[in-house]
């Protein structure tokens, strides 16, 4: 079997559109979307995040904006900057880019985000409604990864579904929109693999999201036959962007796998700014009835 590759561009495209036209609604009411990224410090990786959401929140008419602090930024001072951005009315939506330095409390810092502005769905308000079935702002990563793979039209329900790491913005997001498509999920993370356990699990996966962070961990000849395969991973390996997956021998095994780049980043980036819409959009009918 030859894998269809699955490209993100399409899927980014039809969301963009959705987009465009969301902001053409919110100018007619005078409202100019503005998504604003904090960056502490410098990562190599939340540059390559950067120009994407520049590139393609410029194609769709939303102004992005940057506040970049210094890596020996005070906790404290991070705080302030993010309380005057969720006062700052201009401000629809806030993406924290990670990593932070370690003298910072990253999940605290996220939390401090409003979560009527929490455009990346890390609030506990937000996360909590995803666990819940109620869905609000929905973390973007995780729901490009499975976006792109039910727009294989593959039916999930009763399917064996393996997500390959545990983070909150990723791999338990990931999980819970694939049991609301009522697959079976199963989570691995270092413990599996400490115990030797991640062939196994990867070799029973019909639908395969790996998020863990390692270029190539995940074996080419593990992959199911037919298998969907969706792959977070970035990892800049020389002057290459290359995934979690053995992306040349899986080809030959999955019925569907998405490369990187060129996979679920953009896609990523699509739905950041799907998010940014909804949220500017919420903020919008708030204030009409004058809640505030
Ligand atoms: N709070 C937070 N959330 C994140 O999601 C987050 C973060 N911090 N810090 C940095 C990493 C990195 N990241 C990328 C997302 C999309 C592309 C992307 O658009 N990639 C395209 C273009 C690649 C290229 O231009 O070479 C692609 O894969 O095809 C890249 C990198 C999100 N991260």
């Amino acid at each position: 079997m030859q894998a269809n590759i699955l490209y993100g561009k399409n899927l980014a495209d039809t969301i963009l559109a959705g987009v465009a036209q969301g902001v053409k609604e919110l100018k007619q009411e005078g409202i100019n979307p503005c998504l604003m990224t904090v960056q502490v410090g410098e990562d190599p990786a939340s540059q390559v995040y950067l120009s994407s959401q520049r590139r393609l929140a410029e194609r769709v008419g939303i102004s992005c904006e940057l506040i970049e602090l210094s890596a020996n930024t005070s906790e404290d001072r991070l705080f302030k900057t993010i309380d005057n951005l969720n006062r700052d009315p201009a401000i629809n939506g806030i993406i924290l880019h990670m990593p932070l330095p370690s003298h910072i409390n990253s999940k605290m810092a996220q939390w401090r985000i409003a979560y009527q502005k929490d455009v990346e769905g890390v609030t506990p308000y937000n996360l909590g409604r995803l666990l819940l079935g109620m869905p609000q702002l929905v973390p973007c990563t995780a729901l490009s990864a499975v976006e792109l793979a039910k727009s294989t039209g593959v039916d999930f329900a009763g399917k064996e579904a393996v997500v390959i790491g545990r983070s909150d913005i990723v791999g338990k997001p990931c999980a819970l929109l694939l049991l609301a498509e009522n697959a079976t999920v199963t989570i691995c993370h270092s413990f599996t693999s400490k115990r030797g356990l991640l062939e196994e699990h990867t070799r029973r996966a019909e639908i395969l999201i790996v998020a863990m962070g390692h270029p190539q961990a995940i074996k080419g000849e593990w992959i199911k036959e037919g298998a969907v395969v969706i792959d977070v991973g970035m990892n800049a390996v020389g002057d290459k962007l290359v995934g979690d997956v053995e992306f040349e021998e899986a080809k030959s095994r999955a019925a569907y796998i998405t490369p990187v780049p060129g996979g679920t980043g953009t896609v990523t980036v699509a739905f950041l700014l799907q998010n940014l819409v909804r949220a500017a959009k919420w903020q919008l009918e708030r204030e009409t009835q004058g809640k505030g």
